[in-house]
């Protein structure tokens, strides 16, 4: 099943459940308008047993009981055994709605354009929906029943009213009406009241991750910052839960004043009731019944009914952010595995043609005008200040963002006409926040590969050879399973690694790869700088044959590149060997100069 983009209505509770058990939902909803009209049946059904046993004891002939008796418990029967059927049916609707809910909505978040992942209110959205999809799903399509379930109860229950004293169904519909509405508006503010809690809660979240991580444990013994964090953390705990109280405590009164008016509304309809049987306008047996009727109507309009309602407004909230999720831009191809077919034609040449990029939403110029070529099996350096743009350019390039003016070739075709499955097979990546897998190392290792490189090729001997070629051949013989040993504490018999072995299995990860070109964006910045320049030259020495583009702050390790770019207001600065910008004197050799003269001083 697949999210379509459109407006989501309540009704599409019911569509996407046929769509995805279209037996058992048509079951559950049979059943579901059966029982409903049990009520009914049963206020006629006792009306004639009181009836006929008022008669019973008058004239006689007690055998008369034995029919009104046995439709009774028919009735009573009928009830209990749907009820059964409806629970057992319903675990298969939960497991497969679970399913493919739950599927669909991961689908669509694996193929969410990156600028929404970036963005804190999709992300916010997208989390929001991404939580407990199936849940809400369910939740909407058992409360939608629940609704056509209350109205045929209440449809037929105010029918044998109406017929036999039609003014007191009338007064019960004025009653229903602004309780109706009190229950739609509860709900409504209930689930903005969730929506807005929501956004302090994740703080706290991430906040209660910060005290109780794994990787923060060293600085939170040394800075002993735990009960600064535990304070802030509190603070958004305690603004979210005064929301989420305030927004109940409002609900509460609403719902107890509304409730506590329908009572005494159905009470007196109860006393107005002995006039018409004094009359003999209804029977004993029929008076019994629709008290009974009437306080079961108010008990359902006052709790059930007006609960359902407000669920009901809570859900139509839940298709809103599922009409918008459904309606965030997707990039076909971004969840297909590489398609190294694109590389029988050998990487040659990648250029940027008068690049102009900001980030959407914003209008800060990133790139402004940015033109340059690199070709195959030339390692280059890319360097700069903070912001300069330097990640930006390989976002750019492996086509995370595609909103920008001029244009980017890949062998001289624009890569927007490439498709991302294509795309991305040029390239490997390893970021300055690059992911640590807590299994195996091998698997840490083979993650690189996938899709792009045979079966026969990715055995053991290959993850040794590239973690040899890392020079961590050692580190592996002390590992107590090699190569297979979990890695990370989370894992029973995991062993931790330190964060230069991090960062060279994070690096071993793109030499497996099939890609033509690497890009390093500072996967070294944990390294002193004598270690990141062996890094790097072991790097280089491993990867001849394939472009590299490295990213760095540290001038030293630049040094190894064939090509050092310089980026500056968005534009390729300076360009040349080492020496060469040293000879230039310009902003390179400036920076030069300042990082070492901190090594000489
Ligand atoms: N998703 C985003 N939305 C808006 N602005 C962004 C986004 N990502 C980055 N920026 C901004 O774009 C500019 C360039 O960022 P970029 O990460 O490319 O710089 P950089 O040269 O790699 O910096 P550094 O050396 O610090 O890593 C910065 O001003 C940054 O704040």
């Amino acid at each position: 099943m697949k999210f379509k983009h459109k407006k989501y209505k309540v009704i599409d509770y019911i569509i996407i459940s046929v769509r995805v058990v279209p037996v058992t939902t048509i079951i559950m909803i049979l059943l579901k308008v059966l029982v409903a009209t049990v009520p009914s049946f049963l206020v006629l059904g006792s009306s004639k047993f009181v009836d006929t046993a008022i008669d019973i004891f008058k004239n006689g002939q007690v055998s008369r009981i034995y029919e009104p008796l046995f439709m009774l418990m028919l009735l009573v029967g009928f009830s209990w055994i749907s009820a059964i059927l409806y629970s057992l049916v319903k675990i298969r609707f939960n497991l497969k709605m679970n399913e493919a809910i739950n599927t669909a909505v991961v689908k669509k978040r694996s193929i969410i354009a990156y600028e929404h992942i970036e963005n804190n209110d999709t992300w916010d959205l997208i989390a929001r929906v991404g939580e407990e999809p199936s849940e809400q799903m369910i939740k909407g399509f058992d409360n939608l029943i629940s609704i056509f379930e209350y109205i045929v109860k209440i449809a037929s229950l105010m029918l044998i009213i109406v017929s036999q004293v039609w003014w007191v169904g009338i007064a019960i519909l004025i009653i229903a009406i602004p309780l109706f509405m009190v229950s739609f508006k509860s709900g409504k503010l209930d689930y903005d009241a969730f929506s807005e809690s929501e956004k302090y809660l994740r703080r706290a979240d991430y906040l209660r991750d910060v005290i109780s991580s794994r990787e923060g444990v060293e600085e939170r013994a040394l800075f002993g910052y735990a009960d600064a964090i535990d304070r802030r953390w509190f603070e958004q705990f305690e603004i979210a839960r005064k929301i989420e109280y305030k927004a109940e405590k409002q609900n509460f009164i609403k719902m107890k004043i509304a409730s506590s008016i329908t009572a005494l509304l159905s009470m007196i309809i109860a006393l107005s009731l002995l006039a018409p049987v004094s009359k003999g306008q209804i029977t004993v047996g029929m008076y019994m019944s629709l008290v009974t009727a009437g306080f079961n109507l108010v008990q359902q309009m006052s709790w059930d009914l007006s609960y359902v309602m407000q669920q009901y407004s809570k859900n139509r909230e839940f298709l809103k952010d599922l009409t918008e999720f459904s309606a965030l831009k997707e990039v076909n191809g971004v969840d297909l595995l590489p398609d190294i077919s694109v590389l029988e034609v050998p990487f040659e040449t990648l250029e940027f043609r008068n690049v102009h990029f900001c980030y959407p939403g914003t209008d800060k110029k990133i790139l402004n005008g940015l033109s340059m070529k690199l070709e195959k099996d030339k390692q280059y350096a890319f360097v700069g200040e903070n912001g300069a743009g330097k990640t930006t350019i390989t976002k750019l390039l492996t086509g995370l963002y595609d909103n920008y003016e001029g244009e980017i070739l890949i062998n001289g075709v624009d890569i927007k006409t490439i498709p991302q499955e294509k795309l991305k097979a040029y390239f490997s990546v390893v970021y300055q926040d690059f992911a640590k897998y807590y299994i195996s190392l091998k698997d840490n290792v083979l993650l690189g590969g996938c899709g792009q490189t045979s079966d026969k090729l990715l055995g053991d001997e290959t993850v040794k050879k590239v973690l040899g070629s890392m020079e961590m051949s050692e580190d592996i013989e002390i590992l107590p399973k090699g190569i297979d040993t979990p890695l990370g504490k989370i894992l029973e018999d995991g062993v931790d690694l330190s964060g230069g072995q991090w960062q060279r299995v994070a690096i071993a990860r793109t030499l497996v790869s099939k890609s033509p070109i690497n890009i390093l964006d500072e996967p070294t910045a944990a390294l002193d700088p004598i270690s990141e320049s062996k890094v790097y030259s072991l790097f280089k020495k491993v990867i001849q044959k394939k472009t590299t583009i490295l990213i760095t702050h540290r001038l030293g390790a630049a040094r190894i590149a064939d090509e050092i770019l310089l980026v500056h207001d968005g534009v390729i600065e300076e360009r040349g060997t080492h020496e060469e910008l040293l000879n230039k004197e310009g902003r390179y050799a400036e920076m030069f100069e300042a990082q070492r003269s901190w090594y000489n001083e």
